[in-house]
């Protein structure tokens, strides 16, 4: 049977010493989608994500995919069932060229850190591949590149690159345009538009340009929980949305416009 959901969460739930910043959030991520979690500052999104990709436990609730319970489960056993979040690109990595890069998040996939033993010619057909992921996501002139060379853009695309040679069924990006410039947003927006063929998407963004311009639904987050859903004609002109968004963050639903 088909699963409806590739991700849900049901009564999930965050506490800090009593304070709840997650509350009781059943979310749905629908097959296929490019689904948006927004939400003015202290929202909680950055906590959900953090729930969702294993960086903390909940204090209740269930986070299941495809179906099945995965919450006590560990990053790297999720990664394997095929949910990957993008990682920032390591002060260690940034000395690396971005078809290394690439090379080591394809060797994670295969698990063979034994290829670090075999010659340069060996590497070959890893070479290709690492290329044509670098080609993927327009870095292709990139390839011998030192990442700490590289222009801020370029380093988050090539986050999305690494994060694509584990093949995920679901990508969870965490904020991918912040810090950009406005011609490296319309690049990024791209480039997730294309990567996200055949593949679901779950992002935070506080950028409602790009979420306007992306996303097929969009779950807003108020004070830990769930306010409003649906697309981004639904939510933008939601008075509670409006509201909360005015309450804390005067002016940011105009960007919508921009
Ligand atoms: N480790 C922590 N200990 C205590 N409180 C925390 C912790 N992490 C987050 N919080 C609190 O939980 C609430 C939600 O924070 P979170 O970072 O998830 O919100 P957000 O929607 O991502 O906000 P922003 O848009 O500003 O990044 C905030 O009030 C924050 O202060």
């Amino acid at each position: 049977m088909t699963q409806e959901f590739v991700l849900e969460t049901r009564g999930l739930t965050k506490e800090f010493r009593g304070f709840t910043a997650v509350d009781d959030v059943n979310l749905k991520v629908r097959e296929g989608h490019i689904h948006a979690l927004i939400g003015p500052n202290g929202a909680g999104k950055t906590t959900v994500f953090n729930l969702l990709t294993k960086f903390l436990p909940p204090t209740r609730g269930e986070i299941l995919y495809r179906g099945k319970p995965i919450t006590g489960m560990r990053a790297n056993d999720i990664a394997r069932l095929g949910l990957v979040r993008s990682f920032q690109i390591s002060a260690v990595f940034a000395h690396m060229t971005a078809l290394e890069n690439v090379r080591v998040a394809l060797q994670r996939r295969l698990g063979t850190s034994f290829h670090f033993w075999k010659s340069e010619r060996s590497l070959e057909p890893l070479n290709d591949q690492a290329l044509a992921l670098l080609d993927q996501v327009g870095l292709k002139d990139y390839a011998d590149v030192l990442t700490v060379e590289m222009p801020y853009g370029r380093k988050r695309a090539l986050e999305v690159a690494t994060t694509l040679a584990l093949d995920p069924a679901v990508m969870l990006l965490d904020e991918p345009t912040q810090g950009m410039g406005a011609e490296d947003v319309d690049r990024i927006v791209e480039l997730i538009r294309r990567v996200s063929e055949g593949r679901t998407v779950l992002m935070v963004e506080h950028n409602l340009s790009v979420v306007s311009r992306l996303c097929d639904r969009i779950t807003v987050l108020a004070r830990g929980s769930i306010l409003a859903e649906g697309d981004y004609a639904a939510v933008s002109t939601d008075p509670r949305v409006r509201e909360a968004y005015m309450g804390s963050e005067a002016g940011e639903t105009e960007e919508a416009g921009a």
